[in-house]
């Protein structure tokens, strides 16, 4: 099938062991350009299966390139695969880890999740009234009787949440009472998550269109030298669907769904979640209260806007808040310099 949106597309990868899964992409990925962010020992070199188009960046790369601003990406945490959703230039990013592989669909068919990513990101979100036969968009569906025709049209959709089958992605407490528990369920069906809820955003299956709503997925400081980890991209997600409810944007999730083959290991995963296993309990009720001035008209601003109560409201729990919402304003400066030179707004926000 020919690429769907190509030269529109960048692939995202993090990466500490292998890019040997890149085989089993290869009719899908091929196409594509890879950014691959190595992390851990800069030193090692880690091989690229030939005949793939891609840019690699590892620690060495991310300080000389960011400076002083490199203390906003992660080191030794899945986080550090933002540094490509900074670098790039596309229109659609899609992330994906290195122990994910093509799943089957019940037909036995090979699943391009790619693209039914780009499917879900290029027809409309329903945030605003929920559709009981699921996405109206889809082919064989359509709104059901007592839908209101004006929110028919439906809205932007900036971030499709695909799923997983063998592997599910639990934290660690779950996946200790549950070790040999793995997803079978194939749900065929594509939700928009309504206006108003958060979600769990898992990283391993992820797209989203830069454009809309890049600036506000910054997966934080975690890792090497932090008191939180895995909580990267769950963060990401409370941030950037309150920055897509108040900008009018949809999130989507259900299919596609792909094949997660490894589990890390739970105690070590124990050790990196435990403060946000009680730490959500706070952020989550923050996220929920958040409003945001209708001043704020794009990513950038939300996030800044986003910064500050971060600050004011989480900064009393930890001072790692305090900290994070320092990077959370580097990682717009950083955002700001690899794309819309608009200085003067970083400015006009920081001198308030
Ligand atoms: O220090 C690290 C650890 C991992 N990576 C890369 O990040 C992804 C995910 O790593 P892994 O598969 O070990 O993690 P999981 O427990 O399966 O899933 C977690 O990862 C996130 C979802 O993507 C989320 O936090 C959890 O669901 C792989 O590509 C590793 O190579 C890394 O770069 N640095
Ligand atoms: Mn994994």
């Amino acid at each position: 099938m020919a690429p769907i949106l190509n030269g529109e597309v960048d692939i995202v990868i993090p990466t500490i062991r292998s890019l040997d899964f890149l085989e089993n992409w290869r009719p899908f990925f091929e196409p594509y350009h890879l950014i691959i962010i190595q992390d851990g020992d800069p030193t090692k070199v880690i091989k690229v299966p030939q005949g793939f188009d891609y840019e690699l960046y590892n620690r060495d790369d991310i300080n000389r390139i960011l400076g002083p601003k490199a203390s906003c990406i992660s080191f030794k945490d899945g986080a550090c695969r933002c540094f490509g959703f900074l670098v790039s230039k596309k229109k659609f990013i899609y992330t994906i880890d290195d122990d994910c592989f093509v799943a089957k669909d019940p037909s036995g068919k090979d699943i391009d999740a790619l693209a039914q990513h780009l499917d879900n990101l290029t027809k409309p979100s329903t945030p605003y009234f929920f559709n009981t036969l699921y996405d109206p968009y889809r082919e064989g569906a359509d709104f059901v009787r007592g839908y209101p025709f004006s929110l028919r049209e439906g809205v932007p959709t900036a971030v499709s949440h695909g799923l997983w089958l063998n592997i599910p992605d639990y934290d660690a407490p779950t996946q200790l009472v549950k070790p040999r528990e793995r997803n079978t369920r194939y749900v065929d069906a594509v939700m928009t998550i309504p206006k108003g809820t958060l979600y769990p955003m898992c990283a391993m299956n992820l797209a989203f269109n830069r454009e809309l709503v890049g600036p506000a997925m910054y997966f934080g400081i975690m890792g090497d030298g932090q008191p939180l980890g895995r909580y990267d991209d769950m963060w990401a997600g409370w941030c950037s669907k309150v920055v897509c409810d108040h900008l009018g944007y949809g999130v989507k999730t259900g299919l596609p769904y792909l094949w997660h083959s490894k589990a890390s290991n739970p105690f070590v995963n124990l050790k990196k979640e435990f403060k946000g296993l009680f730490w959500q309990e706070e952020m989550i009720p923050f996220f929920q209260s958040v409003v945001l001035p209708k001043e704020c008209t794009n990513a950038q601003q939300c996030y800044l806007e986003l910064a500050k109560m971060v600050k004011e409201k989480l900064g009393p729990i930890d001072p790692y808040f305090h900290n994070f919402a320092a990077a959370m304003v580097t990682w717009i400066e950083a955002w700001e310099e690899f794309n819309a030179p608009a200085k003067a707004k970083i400015d006009s926000v920081k001198s308030a």
